[in-house]
């Protein structure tokens, strides 16, 4: 698989096994390659290497098949055994000089991270993609923090090497996380453990081709942005300003906080967001 045609992802899987007792990881990953999976890695962080290994060998040969890129965490040197495409490391895993000697110019090297001063020194080492994350907490994830919408619309803001949104996101959530800036995302229990993954890739595909086509042209405190916001709330979100005291006007007309979920946004609208400034 050529470099190029990396950057192309926008739906990341990757396998839980224990989230589908009784069907095979390949079953599972097959399905969702089925319905429209862009990328696969293959995570398991309680098998033997021997184990990692075999399910590494039978996920190379299944993503050949489909010509989506195959990323395995943690283990760069069955990457080479199994000529995988990449590696995923996480912030205590060697350092991205150090996957990049041994894995060579060609292959992907992509690492988690949990705030912009990471993203920024993954983006420097030569990273070619970067987790952002968890944005929600997450059973997959246990006890690490959720880094909440408000790191995603920094990552969308300041970092130019492709970034995915990834971390206790579902149906119910990713227009929030499309909405602050996203436009690649990974979810795992919830697709690889729905009873139809690949129904639930095309829902995924379906929310992200959305989110793309939306974009509009707003001014917002006078400057004119884009956005993919389909609400106030979202805009809100995107703006990274949810957690602030504010008045805000729509078109000129104050729009009460309860309203701010069902309020839609058009091209064209202009937007006051107005800070309380607390006196007394
Ligand atoms: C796309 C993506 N993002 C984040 C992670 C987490 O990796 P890491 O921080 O190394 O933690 P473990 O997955 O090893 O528990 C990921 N695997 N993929
Ligand atoms: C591996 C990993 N790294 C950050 S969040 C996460 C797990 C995401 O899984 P889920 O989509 O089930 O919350
Ligand atoms: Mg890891």
């Amino acid at each position: 698989m050529g470099r190029e045609a990396w950057n192309d992802f926008r739906l990341y899987v990757i396998t839980a096994e224990s989230n589908h007792p009784g069907k095979s990881v390949v079953d599972v990953i097959e399905q969702t390659l089925i319905g429209g999976a862009q990328i696969v890695q293959l995570r398991n962080k309680t098998g033997s290497r021997d184990e990692v290994l075999e399910q590494a060998k039978a996920l190379r040969e299944l993503t050949r098949k489909y010509k989506v890129p195959f990323i395995i965490n943690d283990y760069p040197d069955i990457v080479l055994e199994t000529d995988a495409d990449g590696v995923h490391l996480g912030q205590e895993d060697m350092p991205i000089a150090e996957a990049r000697r041994l894995l060579g110019p060609y292959r992907m090297i992509g690492i988690s991270t949990h705030n912009l001063q990471q993203a920024l020194a993954a983006e420097r080492d030569g990273a070619d993609y970067i987790g952002v994350g968890p944005v929600f907490p997450t059973d997959t994830k246990p006890g690490r923090a959720a880094v909440t919408t408000s790191y995603v619309t920094e990552a969308a803001r300041h970092v130019t090497i492709p970034f995915v949104a990834i971390g206790g996101i579902t149906l119910g959530n990713v227009d929030l996380v499309l909405a602050a800036g996203a436009n690649r995302i990974c979810s795992v229990s919830a697709i690889v453990g729905s009873h139809d993954p690949a129904a639930m890739c095309r829902s995924f595909l379906r929310r992200l081709e959305a989110g793309a086509e939306e974009s509009k042209t707003v001014v917002m405190n006078g400057r004119e942005e884009h956005t993919r916001a389909r609400t106030v709330e979202q805009l809100v979100i995107q703006a990274g300003q949810q957690n602030k005291k504010l008045v805000i006007e729509l078109n000129g007309i104050i729009v009460q906080r309860a309203l701010w979920a069902e309020t839609e946004l058009k091209s064209g609208d202009s937007i006051e967001l107005v800070h309380f400034v607390g006196g007394g």
